[in-house]
């Protein structure tokens, strides 16, 4: 008589789950409301359809490798901690703090109005059959969401997770800076204060990369739709102490990106070039400074006695030690860098920007500098007067002085570099105020003009008398 109730019991069990699982889903997804209502009949609704649960691992595989998927669950469920009780915090790149869940917590999550649960666990370490080591712990992460939402959870929720993790993963993280050393990359914390609103230049131009810069990043479904690589080059070019540098820096900032520095001159060939580029991340800044300078790309080397002389009476930086750097065995040529940059590339996920800077862009191969390669070319030149008000406001906190009339007449009659109103506008002793600073860069600006009239004048006796 019991086996028969039992055989009962199950036929019932079964007859309902196949009703339930054929039923509309909108019918479903009533009955759900309501038994959520009803907690009695929560039960039974949880009876009929049973939880499936989803594990995401720290590790997989036989090698170990840490499972990418774990640390965007991790950063994202750092923000949605509303149930658990017990957390734990670790710090992350500037001064902030994320929280995670400790071991065997959970969390609540609601995704389309229907609710998940999230608990962390851990699986101890254990001997490993074939190897002599242990197999280490493994944390984890378990999913667990209702059967009739499983299309739903496994493909449009999981995927939220990953997007908006990788999100806050991005917000979190240490940006870096990378150089090539020995045909691979080395990297330190990437912590440049530059910023668009502290960079002297004009401010529609200003604005006009940044929107060039926002677009890009939104550009992904157009690239892919195209069938172009999700890449864009910009060409800086201007004299020294201009800002090409700083403006890298203020596009990495902007962006989140992280910086290779490309030395070309360490790089030993073309081969050598596309691994250290196809290991490149994404969201990423490949710089290459200097590039009339560091390499002849077409194979042949730049002779020092060809830079053509300074112009008397311009107010120039030093070149850097990097274009005094001596010859190097590279063999990377402008082909092996075009082939790259237009081809291979495309097989690397994720958006990427290349940027070249240069002193003279008109000493640079036309097959680099032409349109569709580099997209945007961007001029940067001497300090004018609205550059010269964001450098006053950045190193002297004034918007606006009495001073600044001359300053504004002034420079408009000299070429003076960025850095060299910084440099000038800097106190140069404890005593000095703001004043004092307009004052030198006054002073400057008066030898420079006067400097340059001498110039003008010389040359116009040279003249005269060659044709007399
Ligand atoms: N446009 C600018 N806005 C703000 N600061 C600037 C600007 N240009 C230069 N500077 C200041 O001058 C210093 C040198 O500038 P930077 O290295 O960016 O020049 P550069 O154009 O890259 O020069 P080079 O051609 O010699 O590499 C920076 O550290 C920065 O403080
Ligand atoms: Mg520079």
């Amino acid at each position: 008589m019991f086996g028969s109730v039992r055989s009962i019991i199950v036929t019932f069990v079964f007859c309902c789950n196949m009703i339930w699982r054929n039923c509309p889903k909108q019918l479903r997804r009533y009955i759900e409301k309501l038994t959520e209502r009803l907690s009695g009949f929560k039960r039974l609704s949880g009876f009929l359809n049973p939880d499936i649960q989803v594990l995401i691992h720290e590790y997989t595989g036989s090698h170990l490798r840490r499972h990418e998927a774990y640390g965007l669950v991790a950063a994202y469920l750092s923000v949605k901690l509303p149930d658990a009780k017990r957390l734990k915090a670790v710090m992350t790149n500037e001064n902030k703090v994320m929280l995670s869940m400790e071991e065997y917590e959970n969390t609540t999550d609601m995704f389309n109005g229907v609710e998940v649960k999230w608990i962390s666990g851990k699986v101890p370490s254990r001997a490993s059959g074939a190897s002599y080591y242990p197999e280490p712990e493994q944390r984890y992460y378990k999913l667990k969401f209702n059967e009739c939402y499983k299309k739903m959870m496994t493909e449009d929720y999981l995927q939220h997770v990953l997007k908006r993790g990788r999100e806050i993963q991005a917000a979190n993280r240490q940006r870096r800076l990378y150089t090539n050393g020995k045909s691979t990359w080395t990297h330190i914390v990437f912590e440049h204060p530059a910023k668009f609103a502290t960079l002297a230049m004009e401010p529609e131009k200003k604005e006009e990369i940044v929107e060039d810069l926002l677009t890009f990043i939104k550009s992904k479904d157009y690239y892919a739709r195209i069938g172009k690589a999700w890449k864009r080059g910009y060409l800086l070019y201007g004299p020294p102490g201009t800002g090409k540098s700083t403006m890298i820096a203020a596009m990495a900032n902007f962006l989140s990106y992280d910086v290779y520095d490309l030395e070309l001159t360490s790089v030993k060939d073309n081969t050598e070039l596309r691994k250290l580029l196809t290991n490149t991340t994404a969201k990423s800044i490949i710089v290459i400074e200097d590039i009339d300078c560091s390499l002849d790309l077409t194979g042949q080397r730049e002779k020092k006695a060809e830079k053509p002389a300074e112009e008397p009476g311009k107010v120039e930086k030093k070149t850097t030690p990097r274009k005094e750097k001596e010859e190097s065995d590279s063999k990377v040529t402008l082909s092996g860098l075009l082939n790259f940059i237009d081809g291979l590339w495309s097989a690397c996920a994720g958006e990427r920007l290349i940027v070249f800077t240069t002193n003279h862009v008109d000493k640079l191969d036309p097959a680099l500098t032409r349109r569709g390669r580099m997209d945007k070319h961007i001029e940067l030149s001497y300090c004018k007067y609205e550059g010269f008000k964001v450098l006053a406001k950045n190193y002297l906190e004034l918007e606006a002085h009495p001073l600044f009339q001359s300053i504004e007449e002034l420079i408009q009659e000299v070429e003076i570099s960025p850095a060299d109103v910084a440099e000038n506008l800097m106190p140069k002793s404890a005593k000095d105020g703001p004043e004092q600073s307009l004052r030198n860069l006054i002073c400057i600006l008066e030898e420079t003009k006067n400097s340059k009239c001498r110039e003008i004048k010389d040359t116009e006796i040279n003249h005269n008398a060659a044709a007399i």
